[in-house]
């Protein structure tokens, strides 16, 4: 099978959209995660593998090539740093990156900043000169400046209702986020063919721009 392409597919929110993509682009992808558990499924009719992971874990597998290429979030990709190539801004599963807090939020010294994306945060902040003290979470991020965990946090914003029945506000938005599709260095070099082929039929897709 080392002539097959294996592709690591986010499972959760970005799958269906990525499916439906591959789908428009004349690309077969195995049927909705909803409908089957199973974990690694092949398609032989094309020589492709597609391995169903956690989205935050899909850069690793393509780093270490256990996947050639995968499809992960940009925020996933800026928190994780993965040594990866970045092929496709594929324009889905379109989102942002934001700093919220409670309506009456005041400047403070060292306020405590909440979010799944520590490195991320800590680098905004960072670079705007503003000290922070960040408290990784796993998830329910909304929770924190509501029961005085933290002052502040960073986190996905996406229709804004989950702000909405909180009662919390959007006090800057940091970074417009879409998914990506990544590849292997080396997988890039050897299975360049079958890589170029695919995001070219990507990209004739209206959404997908290449990555300079
Ligand atoms: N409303 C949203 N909230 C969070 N992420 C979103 C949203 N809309 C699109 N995304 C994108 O979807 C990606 C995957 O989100 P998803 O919730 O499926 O995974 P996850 O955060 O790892 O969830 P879990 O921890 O429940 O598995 C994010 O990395 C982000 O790029
Ligand atoms: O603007 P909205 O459309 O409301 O979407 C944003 C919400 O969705 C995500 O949470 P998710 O559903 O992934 O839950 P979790 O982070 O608590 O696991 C994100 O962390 C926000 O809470």
């Amino acid at each position: 099978m080392n002539d097959w392409l294996k592709v690591a597919m986010p499972k959760g929110r970005i799958y269906k959209q990525a499916s439906t993509l591959f789908r428009e682009a004349g690309l077969l992808v195995p049927e909705d995660e909803d409908q089957s558990r199973k974990l690694i499924i092949d398609i032989p009719e094309v020589k492709m593998q597609f391995i169903m992971a956690k989205p935050v874990d899909v850069p690793t597998y393509v780093e270490y090539g256990a996947a050639d290429i995968g499809i992960v979030g940009k925020d996933v990709l800026l928190e994780e740093k993965r040594d990866v190539y970045e092929l496709l801004d594929l324009g889905i599963a379109r989102c942002r990156m934001s700093v919220i807090g409670l309506p009456d939020w005041k400047p403070l010294t060292n306020p405590r900043v909440a979010t799944k994306y520590p490195n991320v945060a800590s680098q905004y902040f960072r670079e705007r000169g503003q000290q922070v003290e960040v408290i990784k979470l796993n998830g329910s991020i909304e929770l924190a400046p509501l029961i005085g965990l933290a002052d502040r946090i960073v986190d996905m914003v996406e229709t804004g209702k989950t702000l909405q029945e909180n009662g919390l506000i959007e006090l800057e938005e940091m970074f417009g986020i879409t998914s990506r599709l990544i590849a292997n260095r080396v997988s890039y070099r050897m299975k360049n063919e079958a890589i170029q082929q695919l995001c070219d039929r990507l990209q004739v897709h209206r959404n997908v721009q290449v990555k300079g």
